[in-house]
């Protein structure tokens, strides 16, 4: 990387790229290496910011979550988040590393440049069945990849399932992110747990132990509300005056029919798909790779 190279084009091996020539070159990630390019966003863990890491040239996404913790809670997470150099998967965003600076943990990410798909729903209204078909495929075959090869399973809230944690770029490849690697990381924020909606199974919410179908029917609800254009609960019947207040929704999460995407304007199949994922009893419902051999 001597000032002026051309940067490295941006493919999905940048990664790869990234971590040989670092680790050859001995460089570290660090907070004075970056040029700031643009705000991505802050979600309900953290901010993210598209960035330049001046010594290679390349573009990366930033995420920066501010926590007060302790030294060896500090060190922990950093160690835990190492196990992300292992992932490597075309249905996994890539990990370039992290570091702290002060108070903060800075998580560098592989740069998605068409961005998270709630926003690009929101942009275009809702998302045509054939794209949500591979955007299930994709984020069945990332979770069954982190349980299989990583065995993590999310453990803790708040699902990471969800339009805002899928990510794509103009190749067209979808990746999920913000998967609960480390369990320190998860425990330091699980306070910072906020939202207005709930992709959150009903027997998580009746904190039942854990279980891995809980992240099929997070899927199940984001496919339903990229496909209609809005977060499915409460269902559409009767225009309400005042939107459901998040109580009332957890509530009828538990107790409610499960969402249900009856537009026939989408097939049989992948209304079944559907119909599958939110099976409001985890014992009855399929798992990952049932559901990705009725995808096929
Ligand atoms: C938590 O990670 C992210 O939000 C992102 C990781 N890579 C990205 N690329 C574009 C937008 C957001 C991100």
């Amino acid at each position: 990387y001597k000032e002026g190279a051309p940067p490295i084009e941006s493919t999905t091996n940048n990664v790869e790229e990234f971590l040989r020539l670092s680790a050859e070159k001995g460089i570290d990630l660090k907070e004075t290496d970056f040029q700031r390019l643009l705000d991505l966003g802050s979600g309900s863990s953290g901010v993210v910011t598209k960035v330049l890491h001046r010594p290679t040239k390349l573009v990366m996404a930033r995420k920066i979550i501010h926590l007060e913790m302790k030294p060896t809670v500090r060190m922990q997470i950093l160690q835990e988040l190492r196990i992300l150099h292992k992932c490597k998967s075309p249905y996994i965003v890539g990990f370039y590393g992290a570091f702290l600076t002060g108070n903060e943990i800075n998580i560098c990410l592989e740069y998605m440049d068409a961005g998270s798909l709630d926003y690009i729903y929101k942009a275009s209204g809702r998302i045509p069945e054939p794209v949500l078909g591979k955007i299930g495929f994709a984020v069945l075959e990332g979770l069954l990849y982190l349980r299989e090869a990583h065995k993590i399973i999310h453990r803790v809230e708040p699902p990471y399932v969800k339009p805002s944690n899928i990510l794509m770029n103009m190749n067209g490849d979808i990746k999920i992110c913000d998967f609960g690697v480390s369990g320190e990381l998860i425990n330091s924020m699980a306070n910072s747990f906020v939202g207005t909606r709930s992709y959150m199974a009903p027997e998580r919410l009746e904190g039942d132990n854990y279980s891995v179908q809980s992240d099929v029917w997070s899927l199940g609800i984001s496919l339903i509300e990229m496909a209609l254009g809005r977060f499915p609960i409460p269902p559409e019947e009767g225009k309400r005056s005042t939107p459901m207040a998040i109580f009332e929704l957890l509530g009828y999460i538990v107790n409610g029919p499960p969402p249900k995407l009856s537009d026939p304007s989408f097939s049989v199949e992948f209304r079944d798909f559907i119909d599958n994922c939110m099976i409001k009893n985890p014992q009855l419902r399929p798992g990952l790779k049932k559901l990705l051999l009725v995808g096929h």
